[in-house]
């Protein structure tokens, strides 16, 4: 299939997407793009009221020629009743559930050694288990039986994450949770994939870091080899495509949309210090002393 038949407005007609964090940044972009694209989409995440505003905005984004549909549906992904209730009303409202989007998610920026056994949990259980429970719940509700497509937002961990180990920890297991997956449900016609996004700023990520939130989104730019921050209208694309039938055999692979961020220079600093082992006794320890000893000469 040509990418230019799968990219036109309706491929996704009368198909249904349920997106955690519908409602802001990366997971309003991917809304606005499935519904132009035909599709119908729920939205849920914890806060309400911020909830339906978002879809009274997303329902802009439908074409006038389109029957799309846009639901929020009140839910914590923690909580693995919230999850089952969820999946419950999607399938009495929709029917079916096609695709699932396990964007909500997110944490604070700590030291490893100053953070406390709750806000450990409470990152853990948003972003690794919040997003297990969403695809259990999925697949043995709907796509056990009928395929679909499940797509995890994780993070750029590669290089571990200092200042998140929280968050770097879970999205490293949500990507190895994406490959098992793929693997146990390949025989129900289910594809699993992640997409690992570089920083990407929206106003709604930027104030979760309230007063230091500016400051970490400014000083990560000079960290991107673009030498600027992506937007969330730069991970929907990618979303779309690997929901789509254009990406019919790709299943456990996670991609990273981050401008090459990964592959560059992290972002934490290590001050000067003495404290390693030293090297074991030796003619090349003797001769690298003797390297530093003509450095410090000249
Ligand atoms: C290092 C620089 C790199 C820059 C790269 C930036 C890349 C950006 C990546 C992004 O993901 S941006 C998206 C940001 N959006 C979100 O994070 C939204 C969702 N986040 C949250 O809801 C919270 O962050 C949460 C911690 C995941 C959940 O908070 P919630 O209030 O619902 O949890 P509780 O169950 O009440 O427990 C909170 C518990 O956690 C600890 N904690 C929470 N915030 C902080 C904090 N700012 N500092 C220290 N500790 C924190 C704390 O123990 C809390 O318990 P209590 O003390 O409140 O009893
Ligand atoms: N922005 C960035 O640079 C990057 C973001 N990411 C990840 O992308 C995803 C989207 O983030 P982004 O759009 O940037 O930031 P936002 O803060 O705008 O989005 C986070 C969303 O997750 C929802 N959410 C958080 N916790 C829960 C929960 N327990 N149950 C249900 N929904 C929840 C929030 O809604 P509510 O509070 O109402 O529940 C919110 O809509 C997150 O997982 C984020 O960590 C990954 C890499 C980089």
């Amino acid at each position: 299939m040509s990418v230019s038949s799968v990219f036109r407005s309706g491929l996704f007609d009368h198909k249904v997407a349920v997106v955690t964090g519908g409602g802001t940044g990366i997971g309003k972009a991917i809304c606005s793009e499935l519904l132009q694209l035909g599709c119908n989409v729920v939205i849920a995440s914890r806060k309400v009221e911020r909830l339906e505003a978002a879809a009274i905005e997303l329902k802009k984004s439908i074409p006038e020629s389109s029957s799309a549909r846009v639901t929020p549906i009140p839910c914590n992904i923690r909580n693995e009743d919230e999850v089952k209730s969820l999946v419950q009303l999607v399938l009495k409202q929709y029917g079916r559930i096609d695709y699932l989007v396990n964007n909500g998610g997110g944490q604070f920026t700590s030291p490893a050694e100053h953070m406390s056994n709750k806000g450990w949990k409470a990152v853990i259980d948003t972003n690794l288990t919040g997003t297990f429970n969403c695809c259990k719940e999925v697949y043995t509700g709907w796509m056990k039986e009928n395929g679909g497509v499940i797509l995890n937002i994780i993070a750029d961990m590669w290089k571990g994450f200092p200042g998140m180990a929280h968050t770097g920890a879970a999205r490293a297991a949500v990507d190895n949770l994406t490959k098992t997956l793929a693997i146990e449900w390949a025989s129900s016609g289910v594809r699993v994939n992640a997409i690992a996004p570089g920083t990407i700023f929206s106003r709604t990520a930027m104030e979760n870091y309230k007063d230091i939130g500016p400051l970490i989104f400014q000083m990560s730019i000079p960290f991107s080899p673009a030498k600027r921050l992506g937007v969330p209208e730069e991970i929907s694309p990618a979303v779309c495509f690997l929901l789509s039938p254009a990406a019919s055999f790709i299943s456990g692979a996670t991609l990273r949309v981050d401008a090459g961020q990964s592959l560059y220079h992290a972002t934490w600093q290590i001050p000067d210090h003495s404290a390693w082992p030293e090297a074991p006794e030796g003619e090349n320890l003797n001769a690298l002393k003797d390297l530093l000893k003509s450095k410090s000469k000249l």
